[in-house]
């Protein structure tokens, strides 16, 4: 494929697909080999680091001049505290990356995402794994990738390792998949380990009878207000319950078809978004066809540093049904 960034979009995929690779690697290494007591929150710490590592290595090799700003950074791995964590996550590191990485490139790259984001220029940013709490339980996560030029998010790539192929099939179908967007270009799914021939188009659904939608919301009650969210549904009359899920995985489901509307509502005065949580989602629905705001109406704005300082919230939808249902949002969280 030759074009706008198709350059950064095969070598995205590439860098998603290895971080999604040592994912799956500690998931059953350390996650289904019941070596975990109930809290123990070590794998997801290991994958993160990992595949942060992972991802950021492959950037650098070609981009050496983009910034990246990342969720993790190496702090937890220095001294001699860190040390267990340390060799746990080279060890990981090197078992998907080649040629071999040292401790010491492996701390660096993990520490190329410090990068604050900001109005002008280009810069990468990346999720290492987006729903933690999903990975843990063996649900949903996802690898979240993006390229921003002047606040604009340009490319975006989700890689959703235990989605299923097909929702509404769940237990008959493969899972794994590959999400990828760039601007103006549409967007597309491919299987996880696939190649560009298994790429097919996704198109976001065309409901517009609202009794007969499906919303998504987050699984943990901690981060969207899921009293608010059946206010609304309720007023929009969705009589079908919400599908919760972790992750970006969401945005994929709306990009996909699979389901309608995504709401993501404020629980805390003072939690602000990050960009990573949104930023390859969010090109993902609209090269879809889809709309995505937050919960005033406003554009998600990347501009603003490595968090959303001017939105609250999220939104998406299909393009039919979205005026109506931003109307409701915001009637709701104007209450
Ligand atoms: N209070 C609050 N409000 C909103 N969002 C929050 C909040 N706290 C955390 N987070 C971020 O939510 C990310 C996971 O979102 P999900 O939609 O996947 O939620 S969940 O997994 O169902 O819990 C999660 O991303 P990861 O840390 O990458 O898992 C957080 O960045
Ligand atoms: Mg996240
Ligand atoms: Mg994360
Ligand atoms: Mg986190």
């Amino acid at each position: 494929m030759s074009g706008y960034l198709s350059r950064e979009r095969k070598v995205a995929i590439e860098a998603v697909e290895q971080a999604s690779k040592v994912c799956k690697l500690v998931f059953k290494q350390l996650v289904e080999g019941e070596t975990l007591t109930k809290g123990d929150k070590s794998p997801v710490t290991f994958a993160d680091f990992s595949a942060q590592a992972i991802v950021n290595s492959i950037l650098e090799k070609h981009f050496p001049n983009d910034p990246i700003v990342g969720e993790e950074d190496s702090k937890d791995l220095q001294g001699e505290s860190g040390e267990k964590l340390r060799s746990k996550v080279v060890e990981l590191t090197n078992l998907v990356i080649s040629p071999s990485l040292s401790e010491d490139q492996i701390l660096k790259a993990i520490d190329r995402g410090q990068y604050e984001g900001g109005k002008s220029g280009r810069f990468w940013t990346l999720d290492p794994i987006d729903g933690t709490k999903g990975f843990l339980r063996g649900e949903q996560y996802a690898v979240c990738l993006a390229l921003i030029e002047d606040g604009k998010v340009k490319l975006g790539v989700l890689g959703c390792p235990n989605l299923p192929h097909d929702i509404n099939n769940e237990h008959n179908t493969g899972r794994g998949s590959i999400f990828v967007a760039v601007k103006g270009r549409g967007a597309f799914r491919r299987p996880l380990g696939g190649s560009d021939e298994d790429e097919t188009p996704i198109k976001a659904s065309s409901i517009t009878d609202l009794t007969k939608t499906k919303f998504c919301e987050s699984v943990e009650s901690g981060h969207t207000s899921q009293s608010d969210s059946a206010t609304i549904a309720n007023k929009l009359g969705i009589t079908l319950p919400p599908v919760r899920m972790d992750s970006q995985c969401k945005y994929g489901c709306i990009a996909n078809g699979d389901a309608d509307i995504y709401l993501r509502l404020r629980v805390s005065a003072t939690y602000v978004e990050k960009i990573w949580d949104h930023a390859a989602g969010s090109i993902l629905v609209a090269e879809a066809g889809g709309r995505v705001s937050d919960t005033n109406g406003d554009e998600l704005d990347f501009s603003q540093g490595r968090r959303l300082e001017k939105n609250v919230g999220v939104v998406a939808a299909n393009a039919s049904i979205y005026d109506k249902v931003i109307e409701a949002v915001k009637a709701q969280v104007s209450s």
